[in-house]
């Protein structure tokens, strides 16, 4: 993985480390030994470890960790745009371009702060990136790493001093589930969606929870809770994704065909994979000169024996 240029004590460690084409990541770590780590391309979380050492994130065995695009899995973070509705590329450009670490950014919230480990990572358009999309914003991406080894990663965006602008969001968070046949969503249900495999079509989720049975599923759930739960039965676990500020939930599996046409995913990996992703994409985002958005994402494993009465879905 690269040789360690330094190590900062922010009460847990932080690492510095390069990976495997010479660009920086950070590795934050737990004193319990869980992890997570996050590349400077893209300001992608590329690996969430709890104690034991097992990976909860999926990565394709077949993923292209070369810029500019991408690496299939992980959470690549969608901004401006997120899917193809606008003149930008696929999913914006956050996701491929080199965001830089902030050595000296504001302390934690002191109700937040507890052992955790953080890194603030920035992205401020280039020259270049002007003429695509014109407008003066700053993103700082906090991903931080707490005693109990939840993920949170807390977006900041601001609009620095030009004309009002617009964008949606998601963070494509690609979980890695036993075997997606056997996975449930719960908090989703009755709620509506637009379907992007019928032209966004506004459907209503009628099952009790969503379940994957036999072809791809591409959807935005509208105005979710901001608790929602992937229970997966043969690990016996549950992840809980925890949101704020992101008011809608992108469910993603590509089944059998689409998987085939993706050149950086296996055949079969889909059955490994579930993409949940909080997000704000309905409604874009406006803000005015001076203002700034925050949405947050948390991420937890729980055993599978913790009740779903519990979250107050
Ligand atoms: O291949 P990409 O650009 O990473 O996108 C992957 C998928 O991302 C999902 O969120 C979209 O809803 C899908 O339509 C898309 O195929």
């Amino acid at each position: 993985m690269g040789h360690s240029a330094a190590i900062w004590d922010y009460k847990a460690a932080v690492e510095i480390t390069k990976d495997w084409n010479g660009i920086d990541q950070a590795v934050l770590g737990n004193p319990q030994g869980a992890s997570a780590r996050v590349s400077l391309h893209g300001g992608q979380v590329t690996s969430w470890r709890n104690e034991h050492g097992e990976e909860l994130l999926f990565t394709s065995s077949k993923a292209i960790f070369k810029p500019p695009k991408a690496m299939r899995g992980g959470i690549p973070i969608c901004f401006p745009q997120f899917g193809n509705c606008g003149s930008l590329e696929q999913h914006g450009f956050a996701r491929n371009k080199i965001w830089m670490v902030d050595d000296n950014p504001p302390p934690l919230h002191p109700n937040d702060s507890q052992g955790k480990a953080f890194i603030d990572l920035l992205l401020k358009p280039s020259e270049d990136d002007l003429k695509f999309w014109p407008h003066s914003f700053e993103f700082r991406l906090r991903v931080s790493l707490a005693t109990n080894a939840d993920l949170m990663l807390i977006s900041r965006i601001r609009n620095v001093n030009g004309k009002p602008f617009s964008f949606s969001f998601a963070y494509h968070t690609y979980l890695s589930v036993s075997d997606i046949s056997e996975i449930r969503i719960e908090g989703l249900e009755t709620l509506d969606y637009l379907d992007n495999l019928c032209r966004r079509e506004r459907f209503t989720e009628q099952g009790d929870a969503v379940t994957f049975e036999a072809e791809q599923v591409d959807r935005v759930y509208l105005g979710s809770p901001n608790v929602i739960a992937v229970l997966d039965h043969e690990k016996k676990r549950t992840y809980l994704i925890r949101k704020e500020g992101l008011p809608d939930a992108v469910v993603w599996n590509p089944w059998e065909k689409k998987s085939k046409s993706m050149v950086d995913f296996g055949d079969e990996e889909y059955k490994q994979m579930l993409c949940v992703d909080g997000a704000a994409i309905e409604k874009p985002i406006t803000l005015k000169p001076g203002e700034e958005w925050t949405g947050r994402l948390q991420l937890s494993v729980v055993p599978s024996s913790f009740c779903s009465d519990q979250l107050h879905l």
